[in-house]
């Protein structure tokens, strides 16, 4: 009986075809294996496991019972890899960050701040554009804030992804909710991109700003100081949060509960807020405190940062799919789009 050899995790593989020389990997792109003796047997066991998902998101391994067989991946992971030739380990992983679309509130011109206003119509276009210009970057997961303007701008900028993996809010608020939740189809639940809601990305609490108008509120104390509560460092607003207080609770969620994810390979999206993410673009800069007063987010723009080898590059913001440009932000990035393309068109 030939040993039964236990390859390494290619990702979450579709379906293997019974010819037992390749199968297709969605996340991973064609795996193919190369049995060097007769007797090739392929068993795609699905292991649960995944440390980051309460859903027993499935990992699966290609077990090879032959004497020998080599499974290598075709079309390098869009995260990690063990390239056949050079057998150099990459752990290139993409962070999108997008703020969210115009708000009801932002129409107004009031302070919003915590308080939990939805998107406007605007707004609501602006998350599909978003979605339209990130729809060819790989999402393996996505954090948003507890407040619906994040979540809908998340979930409507998904509907524009070529992927068309489903986003799905994980609830584990109670035991009740998170077993009631759950979803017991594997194929199914390798369809998701799980959706994490932090209220540490919530936006700055602006304090006793929240509902005033903004231009009422500047003619009332003066440009300059609202300016000051608005964009400075460290001056919170009236019994409010400056973006030094702020930075404390998203800087240290996305360190804690992000960055490792990034690390192990997982190509990330957030969805938060105009202040939540200048603190946390702050860091990922290395913006003084001087710096940062001058950094403005628009609505619903996303920005690509490549995460690799412990560091953070800023890419830019993605051009709609439309727009005529290079797409080569990098290889493994080129690569799943050609996926995409192979596996969608
Ligand atoms: O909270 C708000 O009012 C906006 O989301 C951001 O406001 P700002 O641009 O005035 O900080």
């Amino acid at each position: 009986m030939a040993a039964t050899t236990l390859y390494q995790s290619v990702g979450t593989l579709q379906s293997c075809r019974n010819n037992g020389n390749s199968g297709l990997c969605p996340d991973y792109g064609h795996v193919s294996f190369r049995s060097v003796s007769k007797g090739f047997k392929v068993d795609v066991g699905l292991l649960r496991g995944g440390s980051f998902c309460s859903r027993k998101r499935s990992t699966c391994v290609i077990q090879a019972s032959a004497s020998q067989a080599t499974v290598f991946d075709e079309a390098s992971a869009p995260s990690s890899a063990t390239t056949s030739d050079s057998n150099k380990k990459t752990s290139e992983a993409a962070l999108i960050l997008i703020r969210h679309g115009e708000s009801m509130w932002n129409e107004k011109n009031l302070f919003t701040g915590c308080v939990d206003v939805p998107l406007t119509t605007k707004g609501v276009e602006e998350a599909v554009e978003a979605g339209k210009r990130i729809s060819n970057i790989p999402v393996d997961m996505i954090y948003t804030s507890a407040l619906i303007r994040a979540q809908m701008t998340a979930m409507l900028a998904m509907t524009q992804h070529r992927r068309k993996k489903v986003p799905t809010i994980i609830h584990e608020e109670s035991e009740q909710a998170g077993a009631w939740s759950q979803i017991f189809s594997e194929d199914t639940n390798m369809q998701c991109i799980p959706v994490v809601t932090a209220w540490q990305l919530n936006e700055r609490m602006y304090g006793e700003l929240q509902g005033l108008n903004k231009q009422e509120t500047a003619d009332k104390y003066g440009s300059e100081q609202v300016h000051e509560w608005r964009r400075s460092y460290d001056i919170p607003p009236p019994n409010g949060e400056s973006l030094e207080m702020c930075a404390e609770r998203a800087v240290a969620y996305f360190t804690e509960h992000i960055e490792p994810q990034l690390a192990s390979g997982k190509n990330i999206m957030i969805a938060a807020h105009g202040n939540s993410l200048r603190s946390i673009i702050m860091y990922l800069d290395k913006l003084t405190s001087q710096e940062v007063i001058s950094l403005e987010l628009a609505t619903g723009i996303p920005m690509l940062y490549i995460f690799n080898k412990g560091k953070f590059i800023r890419r830019g913001s993605p051009p709609a799919p439309t727009e005529a440009t290079v797409y080569a932000y990098t290889k493994k990035l080129a690569q799943y789009r050609q996926k995409l393309d192979d596996m969608f068109e």
